[in-house]
């Protein structure tokens, strides 16, 4: 079943922890974190995700949008985040960083911005748990959806497939219930949400209906046989 995680970064940052609680029944709580130096935007850091952790039972999916996440990604492990994805333009070591992640208890998972191919990182999948295909230029929330993107998806289903791995590939940026089925038809499984979340009425709803579009769509996918 496909996945989705609102992005917090679309709440009203005022009230975090009831606007964490509003989408009880999302697979994750997408928390961006942003360091006004990998990306020109400032969010929140460790001490908030903490908090968050304690305000919700949905689990953290970390995306740091930071540089240097070799040296402060263990930390979010410990804050309490059940995924922690780093960038792979801004880690040194992105091997021994995965692992890291991975033997302090949470999922590792790795980004691409939208002008980083997948191929060259081919041989490193199988230490991920999640690759994240970012759909707009990592920053801001409520961009458009870049569907030049949507050719690297169903590469990076391909490499997957390939190599017979269960990773996750998450797609965060843009996706809404105009775009979730084609990001569920290149190979997407796991989908961020923030705007078309938060910018709802009923942000549960929305939640429950981008689920529904999206296993329509992989239902129907050539990618997704058994699925
Ligand atoms: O990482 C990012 C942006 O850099 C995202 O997680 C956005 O927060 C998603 O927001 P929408 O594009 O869905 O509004
Ligand atoms: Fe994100």
């Amino acid at each position: 079943m496909a996945q989705i995680n609102p992005s917090i970064l679309s709440a009203d940052f005022s009230r975090l922890a009831e606007e964490a609680k509003a989408v009880d029944g999302a697979d994750w709580l997408h928390v961006d974190v942003m360091d006004n130096h990998f990306v020109p935007n400032l969010t929140l850091g460790v001490p908030v995700v903490e908090a968050l952790g304690k305000a919700t039972s949905t689990p953290l999916d970390c995306h740091l949008m930071i540089e240097q996440p070799d040296r402060w990604a263990p930390q979010y492990v410990e804050a309490g985040a059940g995924s922690v994805t780093f960038h792979a333009e801004a880690a040194a070591a992105p091997v021994r960083l995965a692992r890291e992640i991975r033997a302090k208890g949470a999922r590792a998972s790795m980004a691409l911005k939208p002008a980083t191919p997948v191929e060259p990182y081919e041989d490193l999948l199988p230490e991920l748990d999640m690759l994240l295909i970012m759909t707009v230029e990592p920053g801001f929330g409520g961009q458009a959806f870049l569907d030049i993107m949507l050719p690297k998806i169903r590469r990076a289903r391909q490499l997957i497939a390939r190599h017979g791995l269960e990773l996750w590939l998450q797609v965060d940026g843009g996706v809404s219930a105009d775009t979730v089925e084609r990001c569920a038809d290149a190979g997407a499984d796991v989908f961020v949400a923030g705007s078309a979340v938060y910018g709802a009425d009923d942000p549960a709803a929305a939640v429950r209906m981008l689920r529904h579009q999206a296993d329509e769509a992989t239902a129907r996918a050539s990618w997704s046989c058994g699925h």
